[in-house]
């Protein structure tokens, strides 16, 4: 059993690091110094030596920052612009960055950087070279172009360990490809069992809306959707659900002591694990934000070990039981060792077969068990729930995409008839509503690779030198940026149903400033029409990788078809149960609306929006969005 924390690791290495020239090079000169008969005091020898370790380092930055101009010069390119900040080590670019993961608006920090700077930008926190680009060119190169050269790394193999082990998330090349064969098969066929297991739960989350909306209360639409996926994918993954629905829902802050208090834990197996799991994923999405310093925050323990433990009491004994249902079975056809491989027909999946009872017939090792389901849970739970989240905050504020939606959903599917495959496959209104809220909140809103060998990017600038990017540079890429780019997506209000004037009425309307504030005309408004008019071939057929909310290239996502399948058929269940949503502000805790100072800036989303989006590991609305459903009247 380990004992040494992440932090105690990381001071014990870096004393190392920093100490090591520093009594070497002491010892040297005190050696030279004793050798020429040279009389000096033992302090000037420590002073000397203390001052070694930074001496060393400035000039192996300047040698590599030289050599590395140097083979830009060569290929006639140029290095990335560097943020100058006002701080050593650029410290003040660091907190405007982290002010944007507390109490900013999510992004603000990078757009910061790159109104000055341009798409592409070298933060260059703490002399350690972190590039960020919103430039489409640039992340095709990392995710399809020259995937070879782009990889996760070994920095956030490190960071996500602790959680993530070493599933399909987190890990490259050959172990990459290892849990990607074994798990693509699983997810390349029509499921169309799924949508039992969507009915069944789609069921219970109608049922509890029903019940609140009876109360006259509003209900948090994302808990509800977290339990709904939660539900769904444990079925789905281990075919044991852990009924989260059948818990105890939260009330409105202003309602609690009416109903019970919500600030009591809940015993709940099912709340445990997912609080658990949720406190996980935090923890190790703050530790990738914070680059190599977050160790310091977890000096005497693992922050992540009591949630893990919770995980780990869940999950395992499922492993342990689907394994010993494995050999059982090979047992009793007579099969042992390897010949299990052999025989298996390994990528045929059968209907009512889980993830697990895949996976077992490549192996029983419970460690890749247990880290390849819970990679899949991670990537696949929170971010669906989180969509479906989103799209129906911008049903609750968009009275006329509601309507135009509704209007689909009963011509296409009907009252009360059960969503198909096909009718989803039809309804073209719906999957654009999904698409543009996918374009302003891609769920992993900014993502991260690392070069592995140098190599030359196009200039975003065409008047410019091509950009050298060096061997082992960190690039982050903010598909939320991207998605919002002008040059990319066209400006708003153009095709709208609204004129230009009227929306920018309806802004100044909301925002008590007079018309002529609102600067220019962004791609910023939500409008699913741009997915279906003449913008959709202008700017997304001519630039598919424009548009990234699933990543893109060899590590696309695996289950992008499930999650459309899994959000279309809880929309077009709620549509066909209730004829309108709207937001309740009032009964969003205080501490998690949007601040004040947001509505200044007039005609951005952070200016109009209701709700204030976090990032964990991935994005989530903070506090939940709370909303009332009125029934269908039919
Ligand atoms: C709206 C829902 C979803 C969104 C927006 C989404 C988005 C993404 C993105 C951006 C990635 C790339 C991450 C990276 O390479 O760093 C990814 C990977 C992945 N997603 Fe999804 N995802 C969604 C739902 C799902 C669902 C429902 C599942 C499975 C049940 C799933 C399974 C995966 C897996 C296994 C990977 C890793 C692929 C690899 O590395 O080869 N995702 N997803």
């Amino acid at each position: 059993m380990t004992v040494i924390t992440p932090g105690i690791d990381f001071l014990l290495r870096g004393a190392f690091v920093v100490i090591a020239p520093s009594v070497l090079f002491a010892i040297s000169l005190n050696y030279i110094f004793h050798l020429n008969n040279i009389p000096v005091s033992t302090v000037v020898i420590v002073l000397l030596g203390a001052l070694a370790s930074p001496v060393y380092a400035a000039f192996k930055i300047f040698v590599s920052d030289w050599k590395e101009r140097r083979q830009a010069d060569r290929l006639g390119a140029r290095l990335p612009p560097r943020a100058k900040g006002r701080f050593p080590g650029n410290l003040d670019v660091l907190r405007i960055m982290m002010q944007d993961f507390g109490t900013g608006y999510i992004g603000d920090g990078i757009a910061q950087l790159m109104k000055e700077y341009g798409p592409i930008v070298d933060t260059y926190v703490l002399w350690d070279r972190f590039l960020y680009t919103t430039c489409p060119e640039h992340i095709k190169a990392m995710l399809a172009k020259d995937f070879t050269n782009f990889e996760k790394g070994p920095e956030y193999g490190v960071n996500m360990h602790s959680v993530l082990g070493t599933g399909i998330f987190n890990s490259d090349g050959d172990r990459w490809k290892f849990h990607r064969s074994m798990t693509r098969p699983f997810f390349s066929r029509d499921r169309i069992s799924h949508f039992d297991l969507f009915d069944r739960r789609a069921e219970i989350v109608i049922q509890k809306m029903r019940e609140r909306s009876r109360q006259g209360l509003a209900i948090d639409f994302q808990d509800l959707m977290g339990r709904f996926t939660l539900d769904s994918a444990t079925e789905f993954l281990f075919g044991s659900c852990v009924h989260s629905l059948n818990g105890r829902l939260p009330y409105p802050y202003n309602e609690q002591l009416l109903h019970y208090s919500n600030s009591q834990p809940s015993e709940e197996v099912a709340d445990k694990f997912s609080d658990a799991f949720l406190q996980a994923q935090q923890i190790i999405g703050g530790r990738e934000r914070m680059g190599w310093t977050w160790p310091l925050t977890e000096i005497w323990c693992d922050r992540t070990n009591e949630h893990m433990k919770v995980i780990d009491a869940f999950i395992a004994p499922i492993i342990k039981g689907a394994v010993q249902k494995k050999g059982l079975a090979d047992e009793q056809k007579g099969l042992t060792g390897a010949a299990t491989l052999d025989v298996e027909k390994k990528d045929d999946v059968s209907d009512d077969e889980t993830l697990l009872d895949h996976l077992v017939k490549f192996t029983s090792d419970p460690v890749i068990l247990k880290d390849e389901v819970l990679n899949i849970m991670i990537a696949g739970r929170d971010t669906t729930a989180a969509t479906l989240t989103i799209i129906m905050y911008f049903l609750s504020t968009h009275p006329e995409v509601f309507v135009r939606l509704r209007n689909e959903v009963i011509e296409k599917v009907g009252a009360n008839k059960r969503p198909t495959f096909d009718d989803i496959r039809d309804m073209k209104y719906l999957r654009a509503v999904i698409n543009e809220t996918m374009r302003l909140y891609p769920i992993v809103p900014v993502n991260m690779r690392s070069s592995i060998e140098p190599t030359v990017w196009p200039s975003p600038d065409p008047n410019e030198k091509p950009i050298y990017i060096p061997a082992k540079t960190k690039v982050g890429y903010s598909v939320l940026l991207m998605q919002r780019r002008k040059d990319l997506w066209g400006p708003d209000g153009m095709h709208h149903s609204y004129s230009h004037v009227e929306i920018l009425l309806r802004r100044s309307h909301s925002s008590g400033l007079h018309p002529g504030f609102y600067p220019d005309a962004m791609s910023e408004e939500f409008d699913p029409d741009r997915f279906l008019d003449d913008r959709l071939k202008k700017y997304l057929i001519s630039n598919s990788f424009a548009f990234l909310p699933f990543n893109a290239g060899p590590r696309i996502c695996l289950g992008q078809q499930f999650a459309y399948n899994e959000m279309s058929f809880m929309i077009i269940r709620l549509l066909q149960d209730f004829d309108s949503f709207t937001l309740d502000e009032d009964a969003q805790p205080p501490e998690t609306k949007p601040l004040p100072e947001w509505r200044n800036e007039v005609g951005t989303r952070k200016g109009m929006e209701k709700f204030f989006p976090k990032l964990g590991l991935t994005l989530y609305a903070h506090g939940g969005l709370w909303i009332k459903a009125k029934e269908a009247s039919e």
